[in-house]
């Protein structure tokens, strides 16, 4: 368990040294049930959850005291202040749980309800929310049963801490289960901790036009982080080329678009690097 926890760490410097300003745990498909399910007791199991935080937060920590230079790099009225890092507790959905590629259809059938959903996720929750991170991420949102599931789990458990709400789209019109974007985004703009809207893990050539979606339905922050634009095969667990790939300069030259359409936090999702976010940061220092 050491060995991977350095191995996360580096991980997550290496996104710091590109320039990333929010770092993402490794617990999207970390959960209490899989864990129990490989055989760990539930305290072994909600520790690694916990420590999937505690090692964003080394990570930041050795990226503040070793690499001045460049953290330093924030320079307001003439003083020079540290770059803010934050840590992002990333809540993945239901389906990477189950693993059977519901994670990109939300197509979980009728059985499962908002009920099990609530259920489903309250306990991770409840630990990310007090752990230490600065906002809870939830990710590849695939339809607005689980939006409304997340929702109404941070106003129950008056979750003190802010929270991200990131879709999953595969036509650049609805999320991946066929629910309307704009439903959906709506949700997240009804709940009062919710501090950003968007879309992650979706090839970047259909961003664009849900970005300008999103905005009817809220005036939240925008966050985007698209895949490379390969399609991941849930039978082989493989990803594959598909003819929508994008490399980092391509990948980069869209941003200015995205940010003309109202978007304003910006990262890379699946098979993307820290090079992706090397080329980001570039394009955005250049941006007034
Ligand atoms: N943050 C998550 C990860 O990098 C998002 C996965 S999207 C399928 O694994
Ligand atoms: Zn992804």
């Amino acid at each position: 368990m050491t060995e991977y926890s350095c191995l996360i760490r580096q991980v997550h410097l290496d996104y710091l040294h590109a320039g990333a300003s929010i770092i993402i745990t490794a617990s999207y498909q970390a959960t209490i049930q899989g864990f129990v399910a490989k055989g760990l007791s539930e305290e072994e199991a909600e520790l690694l959850l916990r420590r999937s935080v505690e090692i964003a937060c080394e990570a930041r920590e050795i990226y503040f005291e070793k690499c001045t230079e460049g953290s330093f790099d924030y320079i307001e009225s003439g003083n020079i202040s540290r770059r803010p890092v934050l840590v992002a507790a990333s809540i993945g959905n239901y389906g990477a749980y189950l693993a059977d590629g519901s994670e990109y259809s939300g197509k979980y059938g009728d059985a499962v309800t908002l009920k099990t959903l609530k259920d489903f996720h309250r306990r991770r929750l409840q630990i990310l929310a007090k752990s230490g991170a600065d906002l809870i991420a939830f990710e590849t949102i695939p339809n607005k049963l689980e939006a409304k599931a997340y929702a109404e789990l941070l106003e129950e458990e008056e979750t003190n801490i802010p929270a991200w709400f990131s879709f999953n789209s595969k036509d650049g019109i609805n999320v991946v289960s066929g629910d309307s974007i704009l439903e959906c985004a709506s949700i997240a703009d009804s709940c009062k901790r919710a501090v950003a809207v968007g879309i992650n893990c979706t090839p970047p050539r259909f961003i664009h036009g849900l970005v300008l979606a999103i905005q009817k339905a809220t005036s939240k922050p925008i966050v985007i982080y698209p895949n490379s634009g390969e399609t991941y095969n849930a039978g082989l667990k493989q990803w594959k080329k598909s003819s929508g790939v994008v490399g980092d300069e391509d990948f980069v030259s869209y941003i200015g678009k995205w940010r003309e359409a109202g978007a304003s936090l910006f990262g890379g999702c699946c098979r993307t690097t820290p090079n992706t976010i090397r080329a980001i940061s570039r394009v955005l220092s250049k941006c007034p």
